[in-house]
């Protein structure tokens, strides 16, 4: 390095990403607290919420307007009180069907043991390795619905890319394999009226999926076909999509699915894969580099790829032609096609 470019270096970066982690631990304290589900039906005062949450008076209005800086929070101008702020009410709201909050609280357990997740290479959130390892995890209905929170918040907007990022207009089946509680299909059944959309996934997530699909208002537009996908066959369609579901498992497994999708689709059907996908020099998407440990982190064998890793997996299960395409956010989309 340059005389001149070692002075006009600054460490402004790391001090950014402290204050981001300071931003961090401030919003899931407040998570730990309730503080948003209770600001949401009482605005209170500082004092009134050092006396309802037994927090010191010292740090209460740097806390409380910190979260009004980062837009969780707002503060009347008469009284001074607090409440809680639309993005907190629609995620941060315990009482809510989208409630992140324990999604959050689960990440921050596992990110606080990332260096044992380095020494040992294994899941730092007691996952263990085989294809049962949802169920496991996921004992309760209030379970997979605190899970499928989080999953909806990251596949929102990749389900709302994905209705403009294919021409639907002459598919007749789509199956959304891993389609947990139908989040994804339904973006596309309210677009595409005339598409035949099922998810597969496992037992267990059908009564998710049912309540889901009633609160959307959509009972009966999308079915449930319960099964295994390395052990049962998926049904036959035009289209299948596997979202944020290859990263979840070891490059064997993910060319399982891919065999999977092959037969499944007649000759001029697709796969289509969406993930946070890795660009190819692996130096420029920090996100999809995180979320790859994030992966690390979840599951014995998951991690973030890049498209021509992918879709050398879709070729050799027998797709002839794979192109991607960015989706939403920092999610790529692989479409494969089966041309005989
Ligand atoms: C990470 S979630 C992805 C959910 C959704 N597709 C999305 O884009 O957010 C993975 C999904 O795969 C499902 N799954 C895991 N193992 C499975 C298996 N062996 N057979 C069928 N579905 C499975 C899980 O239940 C879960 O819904």
């Amino acid at each position: 390095m340059t005389k001149g470019a070692q002075a006009g270096a600054t460490a402004e970066p790391l001090l950014q990403m402290a204050a981001d982690f300071y931003k961090w631990r401030t919003v899931l304290f407040a998570v730990e607290l309730g503080l948003f589900t209770a600001l949401l039906h009482t605005p209170m005062t500082p004092a009134g919420v050092c006396d309802r949450f037994g927090i010191d008076r010292r740090g209460a209005t740097d806390f409380l307007d910190s979260l009004v800086s980062v837009g969780l929070l707002e503060r009347a101008d008469g009284d001074g009180a607090y409440r809680t702020a639309p993005l907190a009410a629609r995620f941060l709201d315990g009482e809510k069907a989208a409630y992140l909050g324990r999604f959050l609280q689960q990440a921050d357990a596992r990110w606080s043991r990332l260096g044992e997740g380095l020494l040992t290479g294994e899941p730092q959130n007691g996952a263990r390795p085989g294809a049962g390892m949802f169920v496991r995890q996921h004992r309760s209905r209030q379970e997979w619905r605190a899970y499928y929170g989080g999953m909806d918040a990251l596949n929102g907007p990749s389900g709302r890319a994905l209705v403009d990022a294919f021409d639907w207009g002459t598919v007749k089946r789509v199956t959304d394999v891993g389609g947990a509680r139908g989040n994804v299909l339904a973006e596309l059944v309210r677009a595409y009226p005339h598409l035949e959309a099922t998810v597969f996934d496992l037992p267990a997530v059908e009564p998710v999926f049912t309540e889901h699909m009633a609160e959307l208002g959509l009972t009966g537009r999308v079915a449930f076909r319960p099964g295994d996908f390395f052990r049962d066959a998926l049904p036959e369609s035009e289209v299948v999509v596997f979202g944020h579901v290859l990263h979840d498992w070891d490059v064997e497994q993910r060319r399982q699915l891919a065999g999977r999708a092959f037969e499944a689709v007649a000759p001029g059907g697709y796969a289509l894969a969406y993930d946070t996908m890795i660009d190819e020099e692996r130096r420029a998407k920090t996100n999809s580099l995180l979320v790859s440990l994030n992966m690390m982190l979840c599951t014995p064998g998951g991690s973030e790829y890049t498209p021509s890793e992918g879709a050398r997996w879709f070729e050799d299960a027998g797709f002839a032609e794979v192109s991607h395409r960015p989706l939403a956010g920092d999610d790529t989309l692989l479409v494969a096609h089966r041309t005989r």
